[in-house]
């Protein structure tokens, strides 16, 4: 491979705001809700919802959210998706260039494309980082990469990792962290509860496959492990009707039930806001509240061993005739 011949990666999640403040959330919130593919309404009727109402309340709420989880290394999500970038080049060497981007926020994707050119790459593999293929998260990250193709006279060949539900891979790895979380407890949990990010009822209806796709990935949790894996979907944002059962309504029933749980949620690369604070903190409320016992929240599989050796393996196998 020549230096102006070579191989980039890109990893790419959804983005999060620079800093904990609600003026940062406000210009994050703002790019991300006024995607078409995450909000389906006419924009001529959303822009004036989402400039009135959402971006004035919700920044300084969501701001406080994200205080509870912030660390030295910044957001989560960010410092998380920078360490999977950081040992997958390490994995890798010199067969690629690994970076990583943002769908949302920075790093922007159209400039980590960028940077790879200008460092010789000629060839890209795009990598969005959701196991399950949802047109709010894996098509918006081809949208972007191709929008940002189209204002360039020379471009890289691009490839696009597909989503990967039911691949041994991922599924592997889940049951290795699974387990470990579990082992790791000092009581033996009566529920696994995967928790999936939600999304709006008719999009499946729509013919989106995530719904479908966060089912086989329990399916085939549950099999790997021996034991019955149950499904929510967290996170519910309007009025409309969102996938069902909902995380937090489950959560209030399993309390209520007197169970113990412990939580996971498998269709996040990696742990952020969502996981966090919605499930490890307000959800383990939400539970104690309704009289539940003992709870856990198991960790993303993050930049942890078994989780690096599923990425390098999909990275690897979709750079076939590449490398
Ligand atoms: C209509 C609104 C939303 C849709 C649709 C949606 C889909 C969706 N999101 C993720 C993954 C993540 N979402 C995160 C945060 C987040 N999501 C929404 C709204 C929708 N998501 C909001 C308003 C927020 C911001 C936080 C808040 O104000 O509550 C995150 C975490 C980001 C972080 O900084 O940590 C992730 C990850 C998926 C996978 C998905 C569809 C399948
Ligand atoms: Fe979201
Ligand atoms: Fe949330």
């Amino acid at each position: 491979m020549s230096a102006d011949d070579r191989i980039g990666v890109l990893l790419v999640n959804l983005g999060t705001p620079d800093a904990p403040d609600p003026a940062s959330v406000r210009r994050y919130l703002a790019q991300f809700l006024s995607d078409r593919r995450v909000v389906e309404i006419p924009q001529i009727l959303w822009q004036p919802i989402l400039r009135g109402a959402i971006l004035t309340t919700r920044p300084r709420k969501s701001a406080e959210a994200y205080a509870q989880v912030w660390t030295e290394a910044g957001s989560p999500l960010a410092a998380i998706t920078r360490a999977q970038a950081e040992k997958l080049q390490a994995a890798l060497g010199d067969a690629a260039l690994v970076s990583h981007a943002m769908r949302y926020g920075q790093p922007a994707i159209g400039a980590s494309i960028d940077a790879l050119f200008a460092a010789g790459c000629r060839r890209i593999l795009i990598a969005p980082l959701y196991p399950q293929y949802c047109a709010a998260t894996t098509a918006t990250v081809a949208d972007a990469a191709n929008a940002h193709l189209a204002t360039l006279r020379w471009q890289p060949a691009l490839r696009f990792l597909p989503p990967y539900p039911d691949d041994g891979a991922y599924i592997g790895a889940l049951k290795i962290s699974v387990e470990a979380g579990l082992a790791a407890l000092d009581f033996t949990p009566d529920v696994l509860l995967a928790s999936f990010h939600g999304m709006p009822e008719r999009t499946r209806a729509l013919g989106d496959p995530y719904h479908d796709q966060c089912r086989d990935t329990a399916r085939r949790l549950s099999e790997a492990l021996g034991h019955p894996v149950e499904v929510a979907f967290q996170s519910r944002f309007g009025r409309a009707k969102w996938l069902e059962p909902a995380t937090d309504a489950t959560l209030a029933r399993l309390g209520a039930a007197g169970s113990s749980v412990a939580i996971f949620a498998p269709g996040f690369a990696a742990d952020c806001l969502e996981t966090l604070e919605e499930l490890a903190i307000r959800g383990k409320e939400q539970f104690a509240g309704a009289g539940g016992r003992q709870f856990a929240y198991l960790p993303c599989l993050n930049d942890s061993a078994p989780g690096m050796t599923m990425l390098e393996t999909l990275v690897r196998r979709e750079l076939a005739g590449w490398l």
